[in-house]
Parts: structure tokens; C-alpha cells; sequence
């Protein structure tokens, strides 16, 4: 019996994220659940193989670093934005796969651990005290008119939908708003991402032994339109109620009910007052108080000497664009913090490598911008071009260590062009 369409229906169907390439790097399966955690439609997906050429990220990478060593890489966690400006945590298992002792491609399976991260790690390591108001970094103009919204929200008591990309703060801001609206209950996040009918009926049955308290509706333009139905009926059999309702939306909710991602009534129950969160990169300003604050928390906790940022780190700090906002720059930190060790300021050598290649091309072109689709303008052919020649002039120096005779010799082209090419390169 061929099995075939057992594997492949099982293989659509699964809860995992399956990328599968041949031992050229081509890919030969992608299946819906990594669609969706990577944040791929499929107009976009029809353009895969474009976007393949042009992608640095991990994800393609330990695919093919799998690829050229033979050795699985397991457990591998990481968290990005995907395409769609969400925050993702996966937990990657790469395996070479072998026919007849020949290696003739790898796979990549990648369970989405966002949630279960956030319920589980993010209490235990943020600020040791409930979040204030204060305990915010607030120094540009619309981060200050943030704050004033929100303090004038936790008088009014009001249900709040808070507006903002991933990372830009809402939860601690409702969170503040919990706290200062001077509840006697617990504050609960309901996190939709992946969120299933059966944990918003268990919300449904807790909530009667709530006497006070917030329910804060984490990005609810995550959940389906029939799960948003539901918990709309949810929130209004309580509403009135000492329940506090707070909830979250990704972009503007007049686009997002405009193209069904939201529904309608769902929105009216909470907007009461809206509060939008302006992305780091329209409020640069907040950048480095929030260094400075992170730096004298670490100090605190743990001991450290570290104290600032040098010249180099601190202009390329605000030439990145921040696509995860805040959020980011604090993992970064984190991530650099781990590694100091008698250092009191960082310099470029403690930036890990991702972030060096990913903060260099901020500004120029992205995967993205290759893509063709109707509802977007054409690249015009001589920067597509650039961009694709720049991209395989890099790659082969990469791969002949920076020797241009040898990386020439490879492209068949004169040493004298090449290096003409290179030099047009670097003056972009
Ligand atoms: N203004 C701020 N001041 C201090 N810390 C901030 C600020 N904004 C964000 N952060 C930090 O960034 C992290 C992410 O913020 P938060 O979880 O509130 O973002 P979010 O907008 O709710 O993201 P998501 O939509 O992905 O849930 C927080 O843990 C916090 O430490």
C-alpha cells in the first residue's frame, strides 16, 4: 500500500513546523504550520524561491549548516519576528537525511513555543515588583501621552484596547493600569496566540470566583473570528462587573475588521478607550533610557559593573530600525549582559553576530522587497539587480575566504572587475 498521502495529510495536519530541502538547499516541503509561524501567505509563498536567494536568517541557515556537516542540531530555541511582525519562539530539531548512506537533504522541525514561553519565563525574570507606571520608560512626547491615557484609564475603569506592533509594551502597560486602578484581584493575561476553545471555556468557568481583578486579552486579533465571537460573548456576560478588561490588537483595528482578522463587536466592547503605542523606531528617544534603566537593574541584580554603551555600539544602536521594538533591545541586552565579564562598557565585539549583519542591512533592501505581488509597487530592475549581485558577490567572497583571484576565478570574471564590482559595492 503507498503511504503517501497518509505522510503528506499528516504532514499538513501536524502541530509542528516542517522545512524540508534537498541537497542542493532547494526546498522540498513546507508545510502550513510553518507558513503560519514564520508568517508566510501563500501569494508570498509562490515567491519562495526568490526569497530564498535572499535570506540570511538562522532558519535557512541551520538547515544548511545541517546540510553541509551531516549532524543534527536539536534544541535549538530561538525567538524572532517573523514576517508578520509577531514574536515567535521555536525549538528547532534539524536532522541530515541520509538514502543509502548518501546525504540527500535535511529537515528542520520547529515546535512554536511562544506561548508556553511567555507564561512560564517572562514572570520570573522581568521587574521584581509589580509594574507602575513609573517603573516605565517614557521619555519621548507619545510615550508620555501613553502614560497619561493609561492613568486616566485606570480611574475611569473603563475597558481599554491598547494598539502597538510586538514588543512595544502593552502588556505593561496594562499591567500599570491594574495595578494603579487599585484592584484587589490578580491580573490575568489570556494569551491568544494559540489560544483554543477549550482554554477560553476554562476562563469562562474561572472567571465567577474573580471579585476584582484585570483579564487582559493578549493580541485578540490572533485568535479566529469564531473564537472571537466567543470570548466576545465571554467579557459580556461579565461586563459591569469589579472585572477590569483589557486587550491588545497587533496594527490598526479599523484595517484589521476591514480585511476580517477582527471582529467588529469584539472591538466596540473594548474600545472604550484606546491607547495606540508608537513603534521604537517612530520614538528613538526612548532607546537609551531604556539602556540605562536595564544597565542599572542588571547592577542591582546581579552585581555587574557594566555601565554604558561605546560610540560605535551607541550609532549603531540608533541607526537599527527595531522591528521588535523594546522587546528586542532587551534580549539583546540579555544577551550581551551574559557574556560580560570585567568589561564596564560594550563594544562591538560583545554584539553577536546576527545582530552585526542584521543592524548593517537595516535600511537597505529585505527579503521582502523581492517579493512581486499585486498590492505592492516593483522594485525598478537596476536595484533588484544590485541587490542580487551584491548578495552573490558577498556570498562567494565569503566562501574563498576574501580571496579575490581565487572567488574571481570561480564567478569567470577578470580579478580586475571583480574588484571593480566590489568597489561599487562599498560606496552604496
Ligand atoms: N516603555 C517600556 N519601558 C520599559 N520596558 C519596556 C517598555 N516597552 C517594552 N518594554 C520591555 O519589553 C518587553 C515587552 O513588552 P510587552 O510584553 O509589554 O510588549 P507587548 O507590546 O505586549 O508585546 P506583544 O504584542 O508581543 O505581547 C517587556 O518585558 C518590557 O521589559
Amino acid at each position: 500500500m503507498d503511504l503517501t498521502p497518509f505522510y503528506e495529510f499528516a504532514g499538513e495536519h501536524v502541530a509542528v513546523g516542517i522545512h524540508a530541502v534537498d541537497a542542493k538547499g532547494k526546498t522540498v516541503i513546507y508545510n502550513s504550520k510553518m507558513k503560519e509561524i514564520e508568517g508566510f501567505d501563500f501569494e508570498e509563498l509562490v515567491d519562495r524561491s526568490f526569497l530564498e536567494m535572499f535570506r540570511f536568517e538562522q532558519q535557512e541557515s541551520t538547515l544548511l549548516k545541517v546540510l553541509q556537516s551531516g549532524t543534527p542540531v536539536l534544541n535549538a530555541k530561538q525567538t524572532y519576528w517573523n514576517r508578520k511582525g509577531q514574536e515567535i519562539t521555536t525549538i528547532n530539531d534539524t536532522y541530515p537525511i541520509f538514502q543509502n548512506e548518501e546525504l540527500i537533504g535535511a529537515i528542520e522541525l520547529s515546535r512554536d513555543v511562544t506561548t508556553l514561553e511567555k507564561a512560564v519565563y517572562q514572570p520570573l525574570k522581568k521587574y521584581e515588583e509589580p509594574i507602575t507606571f513609573s517603573t516605565i520608560t517614557a521619555v519621548s512626547s507619545s510615550m508620555k501621552k501613553v502614560i497619561e491615557t493609561a492613568e486616566k484609564a485606570a480611574k475611569a475603569k473603563l475597558p481599554v484596547l491598547l494598539i502597538g506592533e510586538s514588543g512595544t509594551g502593552k502588556e505593561l502597560i496594562a499591567e500599570s493600569i491594574h495595578w494603579a486602578a487599585s484592584s484587589s484581584g490578580p491580573f490575568y493575561t489570556l494569551f491568544c496566540h494559540g489560544t483554543d476553545l477549550h482554554l477560553l471555556d476554562q476562563l469562562l468557568l474561572d472567571m465567577p470566583n474573580m471579585t476584582g481583578g484585570t483579564i487582559y486579552c493578549e493580541r485578540i486579533d490572533l485568535l479566529s473570528l469564531h473564537l472571537q465571537a466567543h470570548l466576545l460573548q465571554i467579557v459580556e456576560q461579565q461586563a459591569g462587573d469589579s472585572i477590569c478588561f483589557i486587550a491588545s490588537v497587533g496594527e490598526d483595528p479599523v484595517e484589521l475588521i476591514g480585511s476580517g482578522k477582527l471582529l467588529k463587536e469584539l472591538y466596540y466592547f473594548f474600545s472604550a478607550m484606546t491607547i495606540p503605542l508608537e513603534p521604537l523606531r517612530k520614538r528613538k528617544e526612548d532607546i537609551f533610557p531604556f539602556v540605562t534603566d536595564y544597565f542599572s537593574r542588571h547592577r542591582m541584580n546581579f552585581g555587574s559593573i557594566v555601565k554604558g554603551l561605546d560610540r560605535e555600539v551607541t550609532r549603531l544602536f540608533e541607526d537599527y530600525d527595531w522591528p521588535g521594538n523594546l522587546k528586542e533591545l532587551e534580549l539583546l541586552l540579555d544577551e550581551i549582559t551574559s557574556m560580560l565579564t570585567t568589561q564596564d562598557i560594550v563594544t562591538m565585539d560583545l554584539l553577536p553576530q546576527y545582530f552585526k549583519s542584521k543592524s548593517k542591512s537595516s535600511g537597505r533592501l529585505g527579503p521582502e522587497d523581492f517579493i512581486v505581488s499585486r498590492t505592492k509597487d516593483l522594485l525598478p530592475l537596476e536595484d533588484y539587480l544590485f541587490e542580487a549581485e551584491m548578495y552573490y558577490l558577498q556570498k562567494a567572497m565569503d566562501l574563498y575566504q576574501g580571496n579575490v583571484t581565487k572567488a574571481a576565478n570561480a564567478l569567470g570574471m577578470s580579478r580586475q572587475n571583480l574588484q571593480y564590482r566590489l568597489r561599487k559595492i562599498k560606496k552604496k
